[in-house]
């Protein structure tokens, strides 16, 4: 660490420039609730002391303070701490804003093109919403960062409503794949026609202990029936928010519900007004009467899944809303030149940390399937390769300051907050607010945008269980922010550590989203713009944390928080007079008039005095390094609780990717199969098709042999017929031999055939088919000419059989 003595400046590798900022006690109202309500708690102590500034302090302001373990602690180091500046109790907001680096972060985000990061961290309760926020007099850092913006830009600000292709421009040159729409679209979508309505009476804005809680007020539709403790941001309230009062008793019961909240789909989650909140007026935009909640969801979700929507609002007509808001501390008189022949977007997006995991506090469902809030990535995408950028926000493109408070008020109210024991209005996440301010030449044509980014952090706090009397999922929550500060810590601590003049050591950031969130880009990196296709050099962003402490509550938290924070650290254990200086305090000589003599040098005595300091001079090294010792102890059980999270964590990854990759295979494997079944049944189809073919043809061919098949069955007819007529022939030979002799010459008429129809050409037709078959016949070659008649008889052709006319053959059918 840093020499405590000196002025602590941050390293030029520091990570940030820390701030310390006192929480002033609560009014003397809430500490008069508070002593009714626990009479028999002693009244707090201050442990804290903030030390005079040294000579060479910026601006006269102290640097180091000191804590004193309160009377019943048992550890009694006393600590210095040094910080890069303090800011005591009656600090105003302003002081605030000028005093820490907030307007050179601002002026490195409009000029130099640097990245800028301010967060808060401390104890629950202890005020950082408050510096972060505001309260209902007093704005926070965050919406005086977006005066001075806005005042800086001033008409060189584009609006979407001015510009048809602006957010079309940015969509195109965005690297983090967000959905871009223009803040009246966003903003009439989620309020509607509420936006256009004459302000109601607005609701007192419940902000100190023991005030109405957060879940007093009106909550978002997104929390209305699952979390009655979460609500918007009490301090500052921009809405007219009707303030309804639930019993403490639901908003502790409901408290434990919290961790539920996100597995329920918003669908669930627009109030019915009529039926569940019967008293509770509406805050978003009132559904019409005959709109059911799914045709509500789906009218926002229609509308904003366009990325390119244009909304049909009036140009710039905002409702007056913000103008409620604190105008207060005011600084009109701030404002920083910006290059003029360039035109400038400034975009709002928002998003929280819970359990671990990165949400979008903007998100509106664009369809039943998102209805359950998703969970986004911080990752390089292929336009941010070696920036890590959180992948698939909503981003608002705000043309005012007004637009741009209305759309961080719709954020917040999606944020989780609960009552605790310590704090009735308890961040349950970290928030993270960005403006991006993009710029490009005037002229509206050109796509190369380039920007850098102002992040506002609101971690959520530090607490112990025990003080904050939480249980079940509130809990469990406080289980994950208490991790992921102690990862905050250890990456602050190797700060310090390199501070000191250790070897540089590797910020472990990499630990949990947060760390990622707030370091992954704190070191320098070259981008490509894609828009341009040039090497883009992006400077490592700045940081401002603000650590804020409540001097008189929760001494082991803020001290714990103050060790890892602070830019340097002295320990030193008081001195108990030691029992000789004591004894020889007592030993000083009186006269008996009570003149006080010098004290009798005994040589003895004084060696005794020497070795006594000397011992009280070892006992406070003891001291010291026992008090060291412990604090390593603690490390180093931190370090092996660490090193057993992330031997679990290892296994969980190594389970869930295990498990991924078995229902990656499993599903390849079934989408083969199915590829397979389907390639199969294909293959089926075609070859049924096949078949059908080959049967048509097969029939076809079928009907082609009928031919043959019909032959033969005529030959067996004729055949039949052959025989049927030789049968006949013979009888009539019979009967011819029977007959006398007389009657030859008929025979001899029949060999000699003569073209006339009667017995002689019946004769001969008989004797051409006695004894051949006419297979034999239809075997037989055409007769040659010189052959014997006989021989011509054998060979007598079918096919000359044929050759017969039909008026023959009729004739010779009718014949016999
Ligand atoms: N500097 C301050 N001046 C006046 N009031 C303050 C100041 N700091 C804190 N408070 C009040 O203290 C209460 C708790 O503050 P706040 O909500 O900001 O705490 P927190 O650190 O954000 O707590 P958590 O981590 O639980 O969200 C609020 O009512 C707030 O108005």
């Amino acid at each position: 660490m840093a020499s405590i003595d000196q002025s602590p400046k941050a390293s030029p590798t520091s990570l940030f420039q820390v701030y310390l900022r006192l929480r002033p006690p609560p009014s003397p109202l809430v500490q008069l609730t508070q002593q009714s309500l626990y009479p028999l708690l002693p009244p707090p102590e201050r442990y804290l002391t903030v030390e005079a500034p040294g000579k060479d302090s910026q601006d006269g302001m102290p640097t180091h303070i000191t804590i004193h373990p309160p009377s019943d602690s048992r550890k009694r180091a006393v600590e210095k701490f040094a910080f890069t500046k303090v800011f005591e109790e009656q600090a105003e907001q302003l002081e605030l804003f000028r005093g820490t680096g907030v307007v050179p972060l601002i002026e490195g985000v409009l000029g130099e093109g640097r990245d800028g990061l301010i967060a808060t961290l401390g104890v629950t309760g202890s005020g950082k919403s408050h510096t972060i926020l505001g309260s209902k007099s007093q704005r926070g850092l965050t919406q005086l960062s977006l005066d001075v913006l806005y005042r800086s830009l001033g008409t060189q600000t584009l609006h979407p409503a001015d510009h048809a292709s602006l957010i079309a421009s940015l969509n195109a040159t965005d690297a983090s794949e967000a959905q871009i729409f223009s803040a009246p679209g966003f903003l009439d979508n989620v309020y509607g026609d509420s936006l256009q309505e004459p302000s109601r009476s607005r609701a007192p804005t419940p902000m100190m202990v023991g005030s109405p809680s957060r879940s007093s007020l009106k909550v978002p539709y997104s929390s209305l029936k699952v979390h009655h403790t979460t609500g918007p941001r009490s301090q500052w309230s921009i809405l007219s928010l009707d303030a309804v009062t639930p019993s403490p008793e639901k908003s502790n019961s409901s408290a434990v519900n919290e961790g539920k909240a996100a597995s329920v789909p918003n669908a669930e989650r627009i109030p019915n007004h009529t039926s569940t909140l019967p008293s509770q007026p509406s805050f978003r935009k009132p559904l019409n009467p005959g709109m059911t909640r799914k045709q509500a969801k789906m009218r926002f979700g229609d509308t904003l899944q366009d990325p390119a929507f244009t909304p049909n609002v009036p140009k710039r007509k905002l409702p007056q809303r913000p103008s409620a808001l604190p105008q207060f501390p005011d600084i009109s008189g701030l404002a920083f030149s910006v290059e003029p022949n360039m035109e400038y977007a400034i975009l709002v997006s928002m998003h929280e940390v819970y359990n671990d995991r990165i949400f979008d506090l903007l998100s509106v469902p664009s369809n039943q399937k998102d209805l359950r809030r998703r969970h986004l990535l911080f990752k390089s995408t292929e336009a941010s390769p070696d920036r890590k950028v959180v992948a698939g926000l909503c981003k608002v493109v705000c043309g005012s300051y007004e637009e741009a408070l209305m759309i961080l008020e719709t954020g917040l109210l999606e944020r989780r907050v609960a009552g605790t024991g310590s704090n009735s209005v308890s961040s349950r996440s970290h928030g993270f607010f960005c403006v991006e301010v993009k710029r490009r030449p005037r002229g509206g044509l050109s796509n190369s945008w380039i920007g850098s980014q102002l992040t506002i952090v609101d971690l959520a706090g530090s607490e112990r269980a025990r003080n904050a009397k939480t249980a079940g999922a509130t809990l469990a929550e406080a289980g994950k922010i208490n991790e992921s500060l102690m990862y905050l810590g250890q990456c602050l601590q190797m700060q310090s550590d390199s501070d000191d003049g250790a070897k540089p050591t590797l910020v472990p950031f990499r630990q949990c989203k947060l760390t990622e969130l707030l370091f992954s880009n704190s070191f320098p990196s070259s981008s490509h713009h894609h828009s341009t296709h040039t090497t883009h050099h992006k400077n490592a962003q700045k940081a401002i944390m603000i650590v804020t402490a409540d001097p008189m509550n929760e001494f082991n938290a803020t001290s714990q928080i103050l060790r890892y924070s602070a830019l340097a650290r002295e320990v030193t254990v008081p001195r108990i007079p030691s029992v000789s200086s004591t004894i020889f305090a007592n030993t000083t000589s009186r006269t008996l008039s009570g003149q006080t003599l010098p004290p009798t040098v005994h040589t003895d005595e004084a060696v005794v005095e020497m070795a006594f300091s000397e011992i009280a001079r070892l006992n406070e090294e003891v001291e010291v390094l026992n008090v060291r010792l412990t604090e390593q102890e603690e490390r180093r059980k931190e370090a092996e609780e660490n090193w057993q999270k992330a031997e679990e964590k290892a296994e969980q990854i190594e389970m869930e990717v295990r498990e991924e990759c078995w229902s990656e295979m499993e599903r390849k494997t079934e989408e083969e199969r199915r590829r397979w079944m389907g390639a199969w049944g294909e293959e089926a189809d075609r070859n049924d098709e096949h078949l059908d073919r080959k049967l048509e043809i097969l029939s076809k061919g079928i009907q082609i042999h009928e031919d043959p098949i019909e032959q033969d069955a005529r030959t067996t007819e004729l055949e039949d017929e052959n025989e049927a007529l030789r049968r006949k022939l013979e009888a009539l030979e019979r009967e011819l031999q029977c007959r006398s002799p007389t009657k030859l010459p008929r025979k001899a008429q029949l060999s000699s055939p003569s073209k006339d129809f009667g017995p002689g050409v019946l004769g001969a037709a008989l004797f051409k088919l006695n004894g051949m078959s006419l297979t034999e016949a239809a075997e037989c070659k055409p007769q040659s000419p010189g052959k014997t008649p006989g021989k011509k008889m054998r060979k007598l052709t079918a096919r000359k059989w044929d050759l017969m006319d039909e008026k023959e053959m009729d004739a010779f059918e009718n014949h016999y």
